[in-house]
């Protein structure tokens, strides 16, 4: 597996670099197989994506959203409209800026308790990649904690070792609200790519111990 490192000056410079490769992405996704599939984390991702992708999609031919598959990549378990709501807060704030029809955005089923929804969404997600074993999405957005968490998958915790399940349920999340649904990493690790996304000085420590074989300095 093929992996880069790109630093950027600041946020906005980062948004629109995030968004162009996303368009060309899914353009070329479009192109070879008629759909692209792409999973979305929350955070301050959803912010980024809704300032940047709509114009970055005007300005690739070709990357016609209307042919998107969107998943999330971990979900909190909590009302649409409350502002905790990953899916809601995409609802809102990027897919309601792209003319219809939209991409299809695979959701996590609320009012199941969280061993449901996981088993429910695994479900779901495995029969919207029909005659694949383990789904393949093109591409994987992924934010990352300052404790270096990324999905719902915190350091330290259990679920890292998980190998069976595609999907599984948070109980516990460090980090408010506790109940969560995740991707785990058989399925991340079969995506056939993944950007990474950290913004902010508190992410400096975690991303520079794991890029430790990296000389960050030159990375200005
Ligand atoms: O529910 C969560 O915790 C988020 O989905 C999480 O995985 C997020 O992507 C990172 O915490 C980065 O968040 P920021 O980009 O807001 O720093």
């Amino acid at each position: 597996m093929m992996a880069a490192v790109s630093v950027f000056p600041s946020q906005a410079e980062l948004g629109a670099a995030l968004a162009r490769s996303v368009a060309e992405a899914a353009a070329q996704a479009v192109a070879s197989s008629g759909r692209f599939t792409l999973g979305l984390s929350g955070g301050s991702l959803v912010a980024l994506l809704a300032r940047e992708l709509p114009p970055a999609l005007r300005a690739v031919p070709g990357a016609e959203p209307s042919r998107w598959l969107l998943a999330l990549c971990d979900e909190r378990l909590v009302p649409l409209e409350d502002p905790d709501s990953t899916e809601g807060a995409y609802r809102s704030q990027l897919l309601s800026q792209l003319p219809p029809p939209g991409p299809q955005l695979l959701g996590v089923s609320l009012g199941l308790a969280p061993a449901e929804a996981a088993k429910d969404y695994e479900e779901r997600l495995r029969q919207a990649f029909p005659g694949s074993e383990i789904p393949q999405f093109d591409l994987l957005l992924l934010g990352v904690g300052p404790d270096g968490h990324t999905c719902s998958l915190f350091p330290g915790h259990a679920l890292l070792q998980e190998q069976n399940s595609l999907i599984s349920p948070v109980l516990d999340s460090p980090k408010p609200p506790a109940r969560r649904v995740t991707m785990t990493l058989p399925l991340i690790n079969s995506s056939r790519s993944v950007l990474i996304v950290a913004t902010g000085d508190s992410k400096a420590p975690v991303i520079k111990g794991k890029l430790g074989i990296l000389d960050w300095d030159k990375l200005e």
